[in-house]
């Protein structure tokens, strides 16, 4: 039974659950073996979000370990209906192949903040282990509007300015729909309903950013993985101005997209994204039961 939620089942859950029975009867699914003994499972882990919060950075420091088989693209099973619809086989045609010591890892940012997913994830495996890596809600605003900016502009679409989002009527905008991902507490609510908090593992992605390998040797703690990321899978690329990774040798950093120049946004709409977020940081602090050095400003 979820966590918290007790109220008796809606329709909207038995046709899910239903769904999921469809396709997850012992005989209905296959590993699909591979000769040399490796085999596609259902992910034993999920980075489960938040969206610009480091997801994929986190996805490819883990890989890092050789016991962890990482599925290359956001998968979006749980949170789109065209992928849901499929059933379980289709989520696990979509795994890496991978021996039977491994973990398989997906990552899709978007589950986090998307109402459905925890209870489809509970459905699958009540005791899955998530991992959640949340940054500085005001830097992760920031961010979505720059992720979505060079969307446009790599299609050679005007896009507005980020004042034009943030602002209306002279107040922030928190109509806008990158100021409610931030709202972290609302979300991990959903969660909570389903999973006890001490299967989702938070990463502190702005600490991932300065100094990753603290960072992804708790992560190694939580899974129960044998100590092998080491201090020196990691180096500070000038250039880049991030941590790239450094295996057997080979040195590599991530792609363009990640780590790009956020816009300018002007000190007093700086400060009103800053006050707002600071009762929902709260609330999420008391939620989790640990605080975040964000940036939570309350004008005095
Ligand atoms: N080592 C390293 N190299 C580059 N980038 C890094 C790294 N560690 C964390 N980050 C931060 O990851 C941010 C992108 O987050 P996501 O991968 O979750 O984005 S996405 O939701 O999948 O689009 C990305 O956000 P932006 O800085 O806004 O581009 C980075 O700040």
């Amino acid at each position: 039974r979820p966590a918290i939620n007790s109220k008796a089942e809606t329709s909207s859950q038995s046709v899910q659950r239903e769904l999921l029975k469809k396709t997850s009867q012992k005989n209905d699914f296959k590993e699909n073996i591979h000769s040399n003994g490796s085999c596609q499972q259902l992910p034993h882990t999920i980075i489960i979000g938040v969206r610009k919060g480091g997801t994929r950075a986190l996805l490819e420091m883990l890989s890092l370990h050789p016991d962890i088989a990482a599925a290359e693209s956001e998968v979006h099973f749980f949170d789109w209906e065209d992928h849901y619809r499929n059933g379980l086989q289709w989520y696990i045609n979509q795994m890496p192949f991978s021996y039977p010591h491994q973990i398989t890892v997906e990552k899709t940012p978007a589950y986090f903040t998307s109402p459905k997913v925890p209870e489809r994830v509970y459905n699958m495996n009540q005791s899955m282990r998530l991992l959640l890596i949340l940054r500085d809600p005001s830097e992760r605003v920031l961010s979505d509007y720059t992720q979505v900016f060079y969307n446009h502009m790599q299609k050679h679409k005007p896009y507005p300015s980020i004042e034009q989002f943030l602002i209306k009527d002279g107040e922030l905008n928190v109509g806008y729909k990158a100021i409610n991902r931030s709202l972290y507490y609302i979300h991990m609510q959903n969660w909570l309903k389903y999973f006890p908090l001490d299967h989702i593992h938070i990463v502190d992605g702005d600490k991932l950013i300065k100094d990753p390998f603290p960072e992804i040797e708790k992560v190694e703690r939580f899974l129960k993985l044998s100590p092998q990321i080491n201090a020196s899978n990691f180096y500070f690329n000038k250039t880049k101005g991030f941590y790239c990774l450094r295996d057997s040798g080979r040195e590599r950093c991530l792609h363009e997209s990640k780590g790009r120049a956020h816009p300018q946004v002007d000190t007093w709409l700086l400060g009103k994204l800053h006050e707002y977020f600071h009762e929902p940081n709260k609330k999420f602090f008391e939620l989790v039961g640990r605080t975040f050095d964000w940036h939570s400003f309350v004008a005095s």
